[in-house]
């Protein structure tokens, strides 16, 4: 399993090892130990999540506020998405710049996204299915999300503007200028 920081040092790319044989393939697709050794810090998921989407479907950019923040380890087990993590926190450096990774059944990546982060996806084959881990319950009430078009933001989102098929709420989010963001990142993992 190797683990790659990205331009947002906070956002990590990890690539489980495959074991392939005559009879298919084996691989261990999470190991906590080696996830908090790589972070130096500790975890705790408690959620897995699924979602299947078509071609075009956008889902984002969504986040928790504290103290429903979650951790995001994500990854595709069919279909082909880009994948997109937008740093929140307002005494970052990268405040606003954002990290995207395409993810595939067939590349096996995963991205890792902390707390302090809006995250979101657009599928980019027929249909894709998407699971997640999270280290907080779904919290209705502290769930907030970002405009995906955000000019300020100037997210590459790869399709043609006219093919995203997006959910109500994704579809009157805010600008990040007139958002709630996470204002302390000192905080984030106490
Ligand atoms: C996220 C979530 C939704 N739901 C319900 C609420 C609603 O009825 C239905 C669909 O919810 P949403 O429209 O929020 O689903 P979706 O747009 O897929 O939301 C997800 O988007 C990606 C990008 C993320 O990063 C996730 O954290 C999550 O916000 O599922 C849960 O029961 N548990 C959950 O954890």
């Amino acid at each position: 399993m190797k683990f790659q920081r990205t331009a947002i040092p906070d956002v990590v790319i990890v690539e489980p090892s495959v074991h392939g044989d005559e009879r298919g393939y084996f691989s261990e697709t999470f190991r906590l130990d080696k996830l908090e050794q790589f972070l130096g810090f500790r975890l705790s998921f408690c959620q897995d999540n699924e979602s299947k989407s078509e071609f075009g479907v956008l889902r984002g950019l969504h986040f928790q506020l504290p103290p429903s923040a979650q951790t995001k380890l994500v990854r595709v087990t069919e279909g082909k998405v880009l994948d997109v993590a937008v740093d929140i926190r307002r005494d970052s450096p990268t405040f606003g710049k954002h990290v995207a990774v395409e993810l595939s059944a067939e590349n096996k990546r995963q991205l890792f996204v902390p707390r302090g982060f809006a995250h979101g996806f657009v599928v980019l084959s027929e249909s894709a299915v998407f699971n997640y881990k999270v280290d907080s319950y779904y919290d209705p009430q502290a769930d907030r999300g970002l405009a995906f078009d955000d000019p300020a933001l100037n997210i590459d989102w790869i399709l043609d503007p006219g093919k995203f098929k997006l959910s109500e709420k994704d579809r009157k989010q805010p600008l990040l200028a007139s958002a709630q963001v996470f204002e302390n990142s000192q905080n984030l993992y106490e």
